[in-house]
Parts: C-alpha cells; sequence; structure tokens
C-alpha cells in the first residue's frame, strides 16, 4: 500500500515536471518565433529608411548635419528646407548612429506622411506651428498608436497601443514628427539597455559601455547625432542615469507637469513612486524650450484632468536669476566614484561664480530612503517582474539579477543579518526592502510621505531651495554592470520618492587623475568593488551632475542646469 502511494508520488511529480518542461518548450518556440518575425520587420524598416533617406541630395543631407535644434528649428520656420527633407536627412543620421549603437528599434513610417502634410499645410500659408517639422525620437515604452511598447518582452510584440502619449501627442500638434523608436532593457526596471528581441545598445562614447537605461535608446542616439530631442521616462534615473552616462542633457519632471495617461510602466498600479516623461537632448536649452513649450497652454491638463493646470513660470527661469542651492558629493549610502564627485565640486564653483549661493546640504537618512524606494517600486517584493520574466525568455544576466528576489523574504532577511555580522552593514539594510505583508507595504507608504515633509523642512532650515548632487555613482559601466549594482540609483531614486523635478546635463569627462584616484576608492562591500572595478578604464567618458527642486519648480532646475551647462561643458 505504501509502496503504491510513493510510486503515485513520483510518477505524479515527474509528469508534472516533463508537462511543465514542455509546456515551456513550446513557449520558449513561440516566442522565438516572434522575435524572428519582428527581426525582419525590423530589417526591413531599416531598408525603407535607407531608401527614404536618398530622396534628398548630399548637399542638403550636409547642411541639415551641421545644425542644432535651435538653428533647425530656425530653418524650418524660415521655408530652408522642408519638413519632408529634414525627415529624410534624419532617417540617414539615425541609421548612421545605429550602426555604432544599436539604438534604434524601428522606424515611424508614418513620419513621412505627416511631414509631407506639412509642407502641404506651409505651402497654403498655414501659420507654422513652433515645432515644425523637428524630427523627435521617442523611447519604445511611451505610448506611439500603432506601435508596440514591448519593455523588451517578446511576448509583447504585435501587440500595438491604441494611443499616443499625452507628451508625444502635444509635441505632435507642436510639429515635431517621432520618426522613431529607441532600445530599452527589459522590464524598464534597470539602468542598463539590452533585451531578447533588439539586443544590447552600446555608448556612443566607448564600446562595451552601456549608454545607462532605460532611456539607454533614446541618449545613445542622441549621443550619436542621429536626434536631436527625444522623449524618455524616469522612475528612478531611466532619463537622467543615461544623459549622464553619454553626455548629453535631460529633465525628469516631478509627476503629474506631464501626463502619463496610456504610457506602460515598468509596474504598472504603482503609488508614491512614479514613472515621469521628459525630454532628452544634447542641450539642457532644448529641454527648457520643450518644457517651455508645453507648458505655455493648459494642453496637459485639458487632456488629463488629473494634471494641474501648471504654467511655465518664466520667473523662475530667468537670465541671471539667483539661487541658494545645497550640495553634497556623497549621499551616505554609496560614496561616487572620483570623477563623479569633482564635477559637482566644479559645478558648485561655475555656480558661485555666476552668483548663485551655495550651501553645503546633507540628505537626511538616504540608506533608509533607499531601502524604502525597493519596496515601493517593485510593490509587491518582485512577483509582478519575476511573472512577465518566467513568460518570457530574458537574455541570462536579467535572470541572475532577479535571482535574490527568488528566495523568500524571510530568508532574504536571514541571510542579510549574517551579512551584517560579517560586518556588511548595506548589505543587510537592502536585504529588510521587500514588503513581507500589505501590513508592512502601508507602513512603508507612511514612512516615504513622512519623509517627503522632513525632506522639505531640512531644506527650509538650511535656506536652499534647488539642489547640487552627483548624478550617479560612477561613469559609464559594462553592460551587465547596472543588473549586479541595482542598488547604485540612490542619487537620482531619491528625487522619484520625493517627487521632485531633476535633471542632468555634461558637466566633464572622466580624467587621468580621476582614473588614479580610483586606486583609492572603498572597497569595503561587494557593492563598492564592482563600482570600482566598473568605473576602470573610463578616460574621456562623459560626466554630468544633477539639479533637482521640489514639485512645480522645473524652471528652476533648468536655469540652473543652463548655468553649468554653459560654464562647463566643453
Ligand atoms: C531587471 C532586474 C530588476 C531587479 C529589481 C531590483 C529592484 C530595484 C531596482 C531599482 C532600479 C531602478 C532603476 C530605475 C530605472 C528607471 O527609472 N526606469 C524607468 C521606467 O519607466
Amino acid at each position: 500500500m505504501s509502496l503504491l502511494f510513493v510510486a503515485t508520488i513520483i510518477v505524479g511529480a515527474l509528469s508534472y515536471y516533463f508537462i511543465r518542461r514542455e509546456r515551456r518548450k513550446t513557449r520558449v518556440a513561440e516566442l522565438e518565433e516572434k522575435i524572428r518575425v519582428r527581426t525582419k520587420e525590423r530589417e526591413a524598416d531599416f531598408k525603407w529608411a535607407e531608401e527614404e533617406s536618398k530622396k534628398i541630395s548630399e548637399e542638403q543631407r550636409k547642411k541639415i548635419g551641421e545644425l542644432d535644434f535651435e538653428q533647425l528649428r530656425a530653418a524650418l520656420q524660415r521655408g530652408d528646407f522642408t519638413c519632408s527633407e529634414v525627415v529624410s536627412a534624419f532617417y540617414s543620421f539615425a541609421l548612421k548612429a545605429n550602426e555604432n549603437t544599436n539604438a534604434v528599434v524601428l522606424f515611424i513610417r508614418e513620419s513621412r506622411k505627416w511631414a509631407a502634410e506639412w509642407d502641404e499645410r506651409a505651402k497654403k500659408g498655414e501659420k507654422k506651428p513652433p515645432l515644425l517639422g523637428v524630427p523627435i525620437s521617442i523611447k519604445e515604452c511611451t505610448s506611439m498608436k500603432g506601435f508596440d511598447q514591448t519593455r523588451g518582452y517578446a511576448a509583447s510584440i504585435h501587440k500595438p497601443s491604441e494611443h499616443d502619449a499625452p507628451l508625444v501627442a502635444q509635441l505632435k500638434e507642436l510639429g515635431a514628427i517621432p520618426f522613431v523608436q529607441t532600445n530599452v532593457p527589459m522590464s524598464l526596471l534597470s539602468y542598463t539597455c539590452g533585451n531578447s528581441i533588439y539586443g544590447w545598445t552600446e555608448n556612443p562614447a566607448k564600446k562595451g559601455r552601456t549608454p545607462g537605461g532605460s532611456s539607454g535608446g533614446e541618449s545613445a542616439i542622441i549621443a550619436a547625432g542621429g536626434s536631436l530631442l527625444g522623449v524618455g521616462g524616469d522612475v528612478g534615473g531611466s532619463i537622467r542615469i543615461p544623459a549622464h552616462y553619454t553626455g548629453i542633457a535631460g529633465i525628469k519632471p516631478s509627476h503629474r507637469r506631464f501626463s502619463s495617461k496610456y504610457c506602460t510602466g515598468s509596474v504598472p498600479g504603482r503609488p508614491l513612486i512614479n514613472s515621469s516623461e521628459g525630454p532628452m537632448a544634447p542641450s539642457i536649452d532644448t529641454c527648457a524650450e520643450i518644457c517651455k513649450l508645453s507648458w505655455s497652454s493648459t494642453w496637459q491638463s485639458d487632456h488629463d484632468p488629473y494634471i494641474p493646470p501648471v504654467l511655465w513660470r518664466q520667473e523662475l527661469y530667468e537670465e541671471g536669476k539667483k539661487y541658494r542651492i545645497g550640495y553634497y558629493t556623497d549621499d551616505g549610502w554609496f560614496t561616487p566614484t572620483p570623477g563623479c564627485a569633482r564635477v559637482v565640486e566644479e559645478a558648485k564653483k561655475a555656480l558661485e561664480a555666476k552668483g548663485h549661493t551655495l550651501i553645503p546640504f546633507h540628505p537626511p537618512d538616504v540608506p533608509e530612503i533607499n531601502r524604502l524606494f525597493v519596496c515601493s517600486v517593485c510593490v509587491d517584493g518582485g512577483a509582478y517582474l519575476m511573472g512577465l520574466m518566467e513568460n518570457d525568455i530574458p537574455p541570462p544576466v536579467f535572470l541572475k539579477a532577479l535571482m535574490p528576489l527568488r528566495v523568500p523574504i524571510l530568508i532574504q532577511r536571514l541571510a542579510g543579518f549574517v551579512a551584517g555580522l560579517l560586518g556588511y552593514g548595506r548589505i543587510q539594510k537592502l536585504s529588510k526592502a521587500m514588503a513581507r505583508s500589505t501590513s508592512e507595504l502601508r507602513s512603508s507608504y507612511a514612512a516615504i510621505e513622512e519623509y517627503r515633509h522632513r525632506f522639505i523642512h531640512e531644506m527650509q532650515k538650511a535656506g536652499v531651495d534647488i539642489l547640487l548632487c552627483p548624478a550617479n555613482i560612477m561613469p559609464a559601466p559594462p553592460h551587465e554592470g547596472p543588473l549586479h549594482l541595482s542598488c547604485g540609483v540612490s542619487y537620482t531614486a531619491i528625487f522619484n520618492l520625493l517627487d521632485f523635478g531633476a535633471g542632468v546635463c555634461r558637466a566633464g569627462t572622466w580624467s587621468t587623475e580621476d582614473e588614479r584616484k580610483l586606486a583609492d576608492y572603498p572597497t569595503t562591500d561587494i557593492w563598492y568593488k564592482m563600482a570600482k572595478d566598473f568605473s576602470k578604464d573610463s578616460v574621456g567618458l562623459p560626466l554630468g551632475v544633477q539639479v533637482a527642486a521640489p514639485p512645480y519648480m522645473e524652471e528652476g532646475v533648468l536655469r540652473v542646469l543652463s548655468d553649468i551647462e554653459h560654464a562647463l561643458k566643453k
């Protein structure tokens, strides 16, 4: 009897195992087929773009390629080039940029039609909108009607969106022409850039290094000259870290300045830590111009009543406006590698020279805030992410990164306790990040709400309006680096948790002196060792600084970044 029982259990377990294995095989085959089809569509798209790019003379293309954003905009307004000529030129710039970066996901073929329509209207003498004919690149997960927002999941191929994201829709009405979709990391919850559908995106400054993420396709195409303006999104640094790694600029406004309607985030249903769309461009002045145009009317709140009708506040952006700026180079959680702190000191001096007042500021309790961020950005301990990944075919390093989340929460904490006994306090701290119950989740949310008021109070006490700090702990690391160092986003994630507006502009370059000083960088735990390792051999890589301010003060952030960029950008 008992033998029969044991045999039944074994047969049952084996059948379950084999059925699951077969199901998985069938699923993988289905997903691989989807990727094969998408790869063919992508190749066809690139051929199409190549043909279309020939519809302009070499001489015209060269002239267009020499223009920056403002010059191109003015040339289009004057009618020096038609929108169709400009879009043709940008197909070729994007293809060229893609050769070394693999930033482009798909071309938006309707751009050809939109350009022709604007040309037609201009011919009829209609009033020209302010962004007439300016081509813009769009992060893959930003809703575009008729296009997939896969977020790197093969399962989401051929499930096109029915709507444009509000920021895209508004930019289109202002005359801009979305012409290309750009790459993201699978899940979006990482600051690298790669997935099984489209592969890895390279940093144009150095092969083998990431352009950052999740808006890494955007930063790469812009830094490589394939686009003059892009739309990214940011829930923990996804606009700002790519800007820092590639030497461009970007701003994540506080989340109720642009509507997020129709935007597919990394973890839907997440309160408090929200994703914000925002502009990315070679210069912060372009980002400022886009914010100004967008907030010069109540378009966003007219289309999404959850957005308060806060208009552009020119008085905060006025050239010559002086601010009291709190600055720090170390947040008390993760000491940045040398160049990343040095550029903050240089930006501080440049701002003082412009007449701003710089005051040392210590953000309170960042280690605890980092723990609360990880808890709240995942919400359910990683269950949603793991569900999607298990039903898909992630690059192996993504599975490795998710491994700690597969361990039951009690074991995570026990392992953290042991790490604490061995002197690895930071690891112990993060091992307590995931909520074990809704009651723990609620108390994390309560702690975030309380922290927001405490932080503002600290700023008021110190008499500062705006903050200056590093953009990230290191210069652009190798592709897999961010997946091993998810805890390396404290400098950016804090401003998502606070819901501040925050932006980054270029402030310098990793130098031989930074490389030499790296020898003294701490190696007190595995995370510091990795950051040190990933920062090696970085001479010549771009470095940015970050500026942040409480909600609805984005104009001040843009003013300070512009002052830094003009003083320091080489
Ligand atoms: C892919 C592995 C995920 C592991 C989960 C680790 C938990 C927390 C990591 C936080 C990292 C945040 C990076 C944020 C990137 C970002 O801003 N994405 C924008 C999405 O719209």
